[in-house]
């Protein structure tokens, strides 16, 4: 089955655009099985400052107490993964909403338990039930969230958690869908990206934030099992007449 998976990310959730649908469905036409994973680290922080709870930030992920988990449960299962499901459903496009710490969907290991709390890094995917969905012509969406040790729930990085589906899955191809039009750099786009050229913008500070994960996952992505990764924004199409746009991750450029 041609698999691509994407990545929705919290900042453009909300924002997503009928283009970026015309696109899904221009993909889905084309025979592609689609599988969604979101994030939504604006939704949760929101939550959490109404319920007046500091959270901290540690190498771009969140440092998670039990009463942290809760509210990320909250927001991700509770809330953005039905508004998604909805949209999708809205433009016709037949989808399932999944808590991937259901039945061992992502299960995950912790990944400093004494600094980071319940934060885990992806260590299986149940691949044969999301190929069993998309068999059916139903859409997986997929909260960032996996079983760890002992029955825990743990939080994980979506665009790490997203990687590791793709991984899995083998997918065609690995889309990490955000709010600017791809990778930037003095405001203009960057088309392509070696891992050099990545780990050089990261080094000068141009690469920042929240887009670090995003380039590492695309990175970790395209020198595993996955054919080809782009970083694209979800306020307009990003894919037109058979083109990809955004910022696509190449393999090294040889200088003979
Ligand atoms: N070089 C860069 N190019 C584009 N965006 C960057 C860059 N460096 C940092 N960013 C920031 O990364 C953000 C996207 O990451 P994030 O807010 O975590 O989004 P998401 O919720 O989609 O994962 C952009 O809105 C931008 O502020
Ligand atoms: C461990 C960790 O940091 N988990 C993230 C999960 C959501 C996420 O990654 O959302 P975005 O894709 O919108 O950033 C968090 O709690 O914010």
């Amino acid at each position: 089955m041609k698999t691509i998976v994407v990545k929705c990310g919290g900042s453009v959730l909300s924002e997503l655009s009928e283009a970026f649908f015309d696109s899904m469905k221009e993909l889905q036409e084309q025979g592609y099985a689609i599988v969604f994973v979101h994030g939504g680290g604006p939704e949760i922080n929101s939550m959490l400052e109404a319920l007046q709870v500091k959270s901290e930030f540690k190498n771009g992920l969140r440092v998670t107490s039990k009463q942290v988990l809760k509210t990320a449960e909250l927001a991700l299962a509770g809330s953005l993964n039905r508004q998604l499901v909805r949209m999708l459903e809205k433009h016709g496009i037949r989808a399932i909403g999944l808590n991937s710490s259901d039945n061992g969907l992502l299960e995950a290991d912790f990944i400093d338990q004494e600094q980071l709390g319940y934060v885990g890094d992806v260590t299986a995917v149940n691949s044969p039930f999301i190929q069993l969905l998309c068999q059916e012509q139903l859409l997986p969406v997929m909260t960032p969230l996996a079983a760890g040790p002992n029955g825990t729930v743990l939080n994980i990085n979506a665009d790490h958690a997203a990687c590791a589906v793709a991984n899995a899955l083998k997918a065609e191809h690995f889309l990490m869908v955000t709010d600017v039009d791809g990778v930037l750099k003095d405001g203009e786009l960057v088309p392509t990206l070696t891992e050099t050229e990545t780990k050089a913008l990261i080094d000068k500070g141009i690469i920042s934030g929240g887009m670090i994960p995003k380039v590492q996952s695309a990175l970790k992505a395209f020198s595993d099992h996955v054919q080809s990764v782009h970083i694209v924004s979800g306020k307009k199409a990003f894919y037109e007449h058979g083109e990809w746009l955004g910022t696509k991750f190449i393999k090294e450029k040889v200088t003979i």
